[in-house]
């Protein structure tokens, strides 16, 4: 068998065009342009080329874009400051700090800080009990992703068995409960976890953010399911150039599963397209409008 390509990039491209064209019917009915103001401290490299194509894709949808960057010596208090500034600032409907902080900085004070309204990365505590309870909410960005991604080979997902290995605040967690809301039966897995082989093989849908390169085997897939690779590795390649992986090996993956998300090119794209449309919702809110579904 050979799993079909779950296609990230050209899904993300489809958000970002209804969001395009949602946000110019915005601007000409109410003339309200959603603005996303993203914050980087220091000069982590990745971190500036996700801000980079933030900053690119939210003006090339037609929103605003605000770009602060900030240095890595950067005091809490002033970032604080920036952020308190930014929840009070009318143009602004969403606002993303880029992760990970320097040491100095605590990233949950920061998190806690931001207008839950404006919080597109969906990570303020408001807005991840409102995900648990199944309130109305701003939904993390790469589980929402992972969540559409999955969506595209069952669109719908009740009763199948899900397994999500990792339990992060940021992608397991939140993954697992938008899983529970489509009345998938779900199992968090993670390090501890007794016979996770076993755990993983039960799956229909596995979705895995462990931030392990290719630790998930060909052994450990039911054959058939849908694969959903959350990780980003960048390991050693040929003619000592760096290449990305996930935390599946995806060779030995694409021989027992139904369908993979690739890396590069599954979830990662999602991630930013999750958030364009998140700032669409949070600006529609915040002026009493119903966001449209994606
Ligand atoms: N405030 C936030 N910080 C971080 C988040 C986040 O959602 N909010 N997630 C990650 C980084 N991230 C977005 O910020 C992100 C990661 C990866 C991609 C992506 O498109 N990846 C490509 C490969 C890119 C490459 O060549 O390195 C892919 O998978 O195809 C987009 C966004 C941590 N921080
Ligand atoms: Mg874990």
């Amino acid at each position: 068998m050979t799993a079909r390509i779950i296609d990230g990039k050209a899904l993300a491209e489809s958000i970002r065009n209804k969001v395009a064209a949602e946000a110019a019917e915005l601007k000409r009915s109410h003339g309200i342009v959603p603005g996303l103001a993203a914050v980087l401290v220091g000069e982590n490299p990745a971190s500036q080329v996700y801000v980079r194509n933030k900053v690119k894709q939210t003006t090339e949808a037609g929103l605003a874009s605000f770009e602060h960057v900030l240095p890595a010596e950067t005091t809490q208090d002033d970032l604080l400051a920036l952020v308190r500034q930014l929840n009070a600032d009318p143009k602004v409907h969403g606002i993303l700090v880029q992760l990970p902080l320097p040491p100095q900085i605590d990233p949950d004070l920061v998190i806690a800080t931001i207008d839950p309204a404006k919080d597109v990365d969906g990570f303020h505590v408001e807005n991840a009990g409102r995900l648990v309870v199944g309130q109305e909410s701003l939904v993390p960005c790469t589980p929402q992703g992972s969540v559409l991604l999955a969506k595209t080979v069952h669109p719908d997902l009740t009763g199948l068995e899900a397994v999500v290995l990792g339990r992060s605040n940021i992608v397991g967690k939140p993954v697992a409960q938008l899983l529970i809301a489509e009345s998938a039966t779900v199992t968090v897995a993670h390090s501890r976890t007794r016979d996770l082989e076993a755990v993983c093989r039960r799956a229909d849908i596995l979705v895995v953010a462990v931030g392990r390169p290719e630790m998930v085997k060909g052994s450990w897939i039911k054959p058939g399911a849908t694969v959903i690779d959350v990780g980003i590795n960048r390991v050693p390649g040929e003619n000592g150039k760096s290449r990305l992986v996930g935390d599946v090996d995806f060779k030995e993956a694409m021989e027992v599963a139904g369908a993979i998300t690739p890396v590069p090119g599954g979830v990662g794209p999602m991630t930013i397209a999750c958030l364009l449309a998140n700032t669409l919702k949070a600006a529609m809110v915040a002026n009493g409008l119903t966001p449209p579904s994606f």
